[in-house]
């Protein structure tokens, strides 16, 4: 069985519109695939589409050799966590309530704990007993990275998560990434910016109205890193 979160001609609707056409992916335990592409190309789609939020989807989406279908409880179940856009955070728990909530346990190990939470974000640790509704957007943004890593999941999506963050935080963000990969969880990142991609990326997918154009190897874009930003820039 092969461990890794594979999609397989995966194509999604949103009622009639198919936004998805023939998806072909794989990421792989303990390492980052960036997916990269211009507004409305349907990267959000692809990470929606994993967590079963879309109206249709055809193709075959499978982690570790588990069909990935059904609800969206089922796929976090199976192992799969998404941490959308727009940040969610318990607005009146505090920030110590909101981290141990999202806390599960790993399939193996120790996996990430609440002390890796607060060494790879101490603002959130200065601020554990503050309500999560008073911080500030990046600091929400950190706290939705670290509940997403506590919940332990196999696979982890982020959806821009360094979007409108002061540089620091966006250490912070990338710090969390690597962490991540070093506990073995398969990462999908999606990310406007190109160097914190560069930094964390194994694997590189450009997708253009709803197919993977391109896909590199982090060899690749090493030995050519021009070539990333020119295929996402708009002629
Ligand atoms: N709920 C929806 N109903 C209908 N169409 C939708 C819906 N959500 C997204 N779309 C359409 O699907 C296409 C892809 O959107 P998606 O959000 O996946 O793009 P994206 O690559 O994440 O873009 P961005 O970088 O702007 O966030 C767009 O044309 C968008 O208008």
């Amino acid at each position: 069985m092969k461990q890794a979160l594979t999609y397989q001609d995966v194509s999604a609707f949103y009622g009639n519109s198919q936004i998805l056409h023939g998806i072909n992916l794989e990421v792989l335990p303990g390492k980052v695939a960036c997916l990269l592409g211009l507004n409305g190309m349907g990267k959000t789609t692809t990470l929606r589409t994993t967590m079963g939020l879309v109206d249709r989807i055809d193709g075959a989406i499978t982690l570790n050799g588990v069909p990935l279908t059904g609800p969206t409880h089922r796929r976090s179940r199976l192992g799969v966590t998404l941490v959308p856009e727009d940040r969610k955070v318990f607005a009146n728990l505090t920030v110590d309530e909101n981290l141990r909530v999202a806390i599960r346990k790993p399939v193996t190990g120790t996996g990430f704990t609440m002390e890796d939470a607060i060494r790879i974000f101490p603002r959130l640790g200065e601020r554990l007993a503050q309500k999560g509704g008073t911080l500030s957007g990046g600091e929400q943004q950190m706290l939705v990275v670290a509940r997403a890593m506590l919940s332990n999941p196999l696979y982890m999506m982020l959806d821009e998560p360094t979007e409108g963050l002061a540089p620091s935080y966006v250490d912070a963000i990338r710090d969390s990434i690597i962490a991540a990969r070093e506990l073995g969880i398969g990462i999908i990142l999606v990310e406007q910016s190109l160097p914190l991609a560069q930094a964390v990326g194994d694997d590189f997918y450009i997708i253009e109205n709803g197919q993977i154009i391109a896909s590199l190897t982090r060899a690749e874009v090493e030995a050519d890193p021009e070539r990333l930003s020119n295929m996402l820039t708009v002629e």
